[in-house]
Order: structure tokens, then C-alpha cells, then sequence
């Protein structure tokens, strides 16, 4: 009997028996099917998101499964974060009211594995960094999602895709004249291919930590881009990691914005990175920016 060998060249990946096979040479033609790289079922799909133990989960959600319609009669995926069936499904997030939209901000390119969902923006689903705003369709293949706890230390469902918000205040934008403006978000990586053991790589770190901290900068300021960015990294990240990323404000300098973030994991025991950011604003101009502070 020929191993089974999935689409993405792994071999001995479970089967999903609720998909139909597709023609593989060499696989033996009985009721098991290859994971199926559309179904974000966990035990057969190198793109889930594994359930956590313990994790309450969030309510209310809100039920979608747009991706794949094999998921809800998948038995062997009640963890599924797009299936219907799921009580790990998305959460609805209310809309966040008078937060300015700038649906022009520069997105950092290419990090395959990452998907951003932010209130504060409009809907770029296709974007490997990808705005969702809060009423929006989740991405469907959105591997790595961020949430919102309502404290950092406070369980976390990684099932959710990403939600950027307060924790001190979830349904308010952030206050511009705040000194210190927490943000925190919870991330799992995923890897593309199954259980094999690697790293997080650096530079979704790092984009990771540009994008959080541009959003909240973006919060604050609206229009940003990041003029410098430094990143400790502290201690290796595992796939399949759930993660904490709190970012602050430091302080404000005419159109500068200096922030920074501590990436711990889920427990908030291990921090694996500290990062700080310079972020520059584009509105107002900044010949009438420049009547502020000054400084480098
Ligand atoms: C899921 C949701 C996702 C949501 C995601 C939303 C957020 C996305 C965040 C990601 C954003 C990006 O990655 S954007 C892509 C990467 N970044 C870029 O491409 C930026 C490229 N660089 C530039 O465009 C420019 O150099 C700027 C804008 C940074 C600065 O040019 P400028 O506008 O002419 O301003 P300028 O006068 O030179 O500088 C303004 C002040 O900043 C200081 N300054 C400028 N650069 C630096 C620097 N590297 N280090 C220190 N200080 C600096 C200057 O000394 C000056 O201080 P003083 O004299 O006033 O005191």
C-alpha cells in the first residue's frame, strides 16, 4: 500500500473522510481523502488553527463558514473556526464608532502565513495582510488571527481570527491625547506544513510587531508609516504558538509616534520579543505638523 501523500507532499497525513479524494496516483482508491488544503478542519489540515483546552469560549459568536461547505458534516472537526457547528467561531465584534478610516495605509507585503483583521478598517480579504472590519466576512483562509482579550492575562480563544481593540476599553478608539494606549492582541502561528516542529520566522515576527503597531499608531494618528522599527528578539517562537502582543504608546512628538510592544506567549510567562517603533504621521502635512514638538 503506497504511502498517503497529501497535496502538499507530507506524507501519512490524516484523511478527512467527508471530502472527495482527488486523483492521486498510486493512492489506494478506499473512503479516506488527503487533508484537504480548503478545509481548516484541525486534525486534517495543516492551515487550522488547534483548539486549546479550557479556553471559554466567546460570546456571542457569529456563525460562518464561507470557505468550505465540507466542514459542518466533517465529524472529525468539531474545532473547525469557520464551521458552522463550531462554538470556537467567530465572535462578533461590534462596529467601533467614530474611529477615522484610512483604507490607504500602506499594507506590509507578503508574509503568506498572516492575516490581520482590524475594526478600525475596511475589508482587503485577499491582502496576505489583510484589514477586515469588524461586520465584515472573516478572511476565509486566514491562518493566523489575533484577538483582543479583555486583559492580557485573561483566557484567550485562538480560534478567533483577529480583532485589534482596547482592552481597557474594547468598544472605544483609542484616545489620541492618551499617554499610554494598551493594545493587545493574540496571535497563533501555523504552519504550512503539518507536524513538523520549526519557528516562527523572524520576519513575521516583525511584521507581525510593524502591523500592531501600526494599527495602533494608525489608531492614534490615523495615517502612518513606519520610520523605524527595532525588534529584541528574546526567545524562539513554536508554531502553533498562541501569543500575547501588548503595545503602547510611549510618547507623541509632533507627527512622531514612538511606540512599544512586548510579545509574550499565551500565559504571559515567556516574553520572546520587545520591540519599539517609530512611526511618522502623514495627516496633517508635516509643514503644519512641524508648529509641535521637535526631536528625534
Ligand atoms: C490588521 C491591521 C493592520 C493595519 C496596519 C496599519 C498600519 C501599517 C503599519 C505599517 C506601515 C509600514 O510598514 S509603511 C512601509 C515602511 N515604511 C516606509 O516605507 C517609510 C519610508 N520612509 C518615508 O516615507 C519617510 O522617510 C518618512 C515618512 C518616514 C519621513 O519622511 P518625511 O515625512 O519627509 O518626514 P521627515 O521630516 O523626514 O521626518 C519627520 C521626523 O521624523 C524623524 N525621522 C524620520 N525618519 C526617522 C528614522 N528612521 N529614525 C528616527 N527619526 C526619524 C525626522 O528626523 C523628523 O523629526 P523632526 O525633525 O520632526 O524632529
Amino acid at each position: 500500500m503506497s504511502p498517503v501523500v497529501s497535496p502538499l507532499g507530507v506524507p501519512n497525513v490524516p484523511w478527512c473522510p467527508s471530502h472527495i479524494p482527488p486523483a492521486v496516483p498510486n493512492v489506494p482508491s478506499e473512503p479516506i481523502v488527503p487533508f484537504c488544503p480548503q478545509c481548516p478542519c484541525v486534525p486534517c489540515c495543516p492551515l487550522a488553527v488547534r483548539a486549546v483546552p479550557n479556553v471559554p469560549l466567546p460570546s456571542p459568536v457569529s456563525l460562518c463558514c464561507p470557505c468550505c461547505p465540507h466542514c459542518p458534516q466533517c465529524p472529525q472537526c468539531p474545532h473547525c473556526p469557520r464551521c458552522p457547528h463550531c462554538p470556537c467561531a467567530v465572535p462578533a465584534v461590534p462596529s467601533v464608532p467614530n474611529v477615522p478610516i484610512v483604507p490607504d495605509v500602506p499594507i506590509v507585503p507578503s508574509v503568506p502565513v498572516l492575516s490581520l483583521l482590524s475594526p478600525l478598517s475596511p475589508l482587503s480579504p485577499l491582502s496576505p495582510v489583510s484589514l477586515l472590519s469588524p461586520m465584515s466576512p472573516v478572511s476565509p483562509m486566514s491562518p493566523l488571527s489575533l484577538m483582543s482579550p479583555m486583559s492580557p492575562m485573561s483566557p484567550v480563544s485562538p480560534m478567533s481570527p483577529l480583532s485589534l481593540m482596547s482592552p481597557v476599553s474594547p468598544m472605544s478608539p483609542l484616545s489620541p491625547m492618551s499617554p499610554v494606549s494598551p493594545f493587545v492582541p493574540i496571535v497563533p502561528f501555523v504552519p504550512i506544513v503539518p507536524d513538523v516542529p520549526r519557528l516562527a520566522h523572524g520576519g513575521a515576527i516583525a511584521t507581525l510587531i510593524d502591523t500592531s503597531l501600526g494599527t495602533l499608531a494608525l489608531a492614534v494618528a490615523g495615517r502612518v508609516v513606519t520610520a523605524n522599527l527595532s525588534i529584541d528578539y528574546l526567545a524562539p517562537v513554536p508554531l502553533r504558538s498562541v501569543l500575547l502582543l501588548e503595545a503602547f504608546l510611549q510618547r507623541r512628538q509632533g507627527r512622531k509616534l514612538f511606540l512599544g510592544c512586548d510579545l509574550w506567549d499565551a500565559e504571559g510567562t515567556t516574553l520572546h520579543a520587545k520591540a519599539t517603533g517609530l512611526f511618522i504621521q502623514q495627516d496633517p502635512p508635516k509643514e503644519a505638523a512641524r508648529g509641535g514638538d521637535s526631536g528625534r
